[in-house]
């Protein structure tokens, strides 16, 4: 990763690794999320994602490795779903208050936040899987994050719905000036919402800077105007080859299988743009 002045970094993870049943699943992984900045992490079923996720909130401790967060960093975590038993009558805004309670304006601005104003009184289970989703994040906005962290919150979604919740989330971090870190398979609508992506398989594969570089009709008239019409691509520097692709990207590819040495990635003048939108990522 390249080297960045250790003050504005949130949270910074050197040479993580962890095994499960004995296979590698994280390998010596850098990762950080600074300030302000929105951080999407992409890979195969399986890369390692989650996990690294679990030890960068510290509900998982790695093998080997440290995880360095901000002075009273606080993080505001949205899982990918959430069950909740629909025979038991559960308004909105008793699930907000869950665990910890949080007074009726919090409530009501956490909600206004994610354009779910006057749906306090609303049952859980009367909720879309969008309005579900907005809960979720605006109960990890009554946290008052300096980080969100969201593990594909968007799963399920559909494409209008996916765009909505991320313009949301690039509308949070404006105002807030808080970090985000996103794992997505949203890689068309992700891309052009993070200022970097890292793409993950076990180790850290490849990392860049998204740059929306053109607006295709073609891609207009799959997706509608839910992402605003824009292909997004990201630069892509490599230090490394693998036999199925620049990524190792394949359904389930084992953690670290075919990805070469795990060393930090290093620039080396070959970045290249490359479209992830038609690869086994793109949901
Ligand atoms: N509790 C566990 N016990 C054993 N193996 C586990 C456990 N949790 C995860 N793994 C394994 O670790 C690897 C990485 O899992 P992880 O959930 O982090 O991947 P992921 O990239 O988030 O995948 P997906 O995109 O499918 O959500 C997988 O091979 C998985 O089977």
């Amino acid at each position: 990763m390249p080297a960045h002045p250790d003050t504005t970094a949130l949270i910074e993870a050197r040479t993580l690794s962890l095994a499960r049943s004995g296979r590698p699943v994280l390998d010596r992984v850098d990762f950080r999320v600074d300030r302000g900045e929105i951080v999407t992490v992409v890979g195969p079923n399986g890369s390692g994602k989650s996990t690294l996720i679990q030890i960068l909130i510290g509900a998982l401790a790695p093998d080997a490795g440290t995880v360095r967060r901000a002075p009273g960093l606080r993080i505001g975590y949205v899982p990918q779903s959430l069950h909740i038993d629909a025979t038991m009558p559960m308004p909105v805004g008793r699930f907000l208050a869950l665990p910890q309670r949080h007074g009726r304006a919090a409530r009501a601005e956490a909600l206004a936040q994610v354009g779910l104003q006057d749906l306090e009184a609303q049952p859980m289970s009367a909720l879309s899987g969008g309005q579900f989703q907005r809960v979720l994040l605006a109960r990890a906005l009554l946290m008052r994050p300096d980080l969100l962290v969201l593990d594909e919150a968007t799963r399920g979604l559909d494409q209008p719905g996916t765009a909505a919740f991320y313009r949301i989330v690039e509308d949070l971090r404006a105002r807030m000036g808080c970090g985000v870190l996103m794992v997505s398979h949203d890689l068309h609508v992700v891309m052009s919402a993070s200022d970097r992506v890292v793409c993950l398989n076990g180790h850290i594969c490849c990392h860049g800077t998204p740059e929306i570089v053109a607006s295709a009709p073609e891609y207009r008239a799959l997706f509608g105007v839910g992402t605003q019409g824009t292909l997004a691509l990201y630069r892509h520097d490599h230090d490394h080859d693998h036999d199925d692709g620049p990524c190792g990207h394949g359904p389930d590819a084992p953690a670290g299988a075919g990805a070469g040495p795990a060393a930090p990635v290093r620039s080396h003048g070959h970045g290249h743009n490359r479209q992830h939108g038609a690869g086994p990522d793109a949901g």
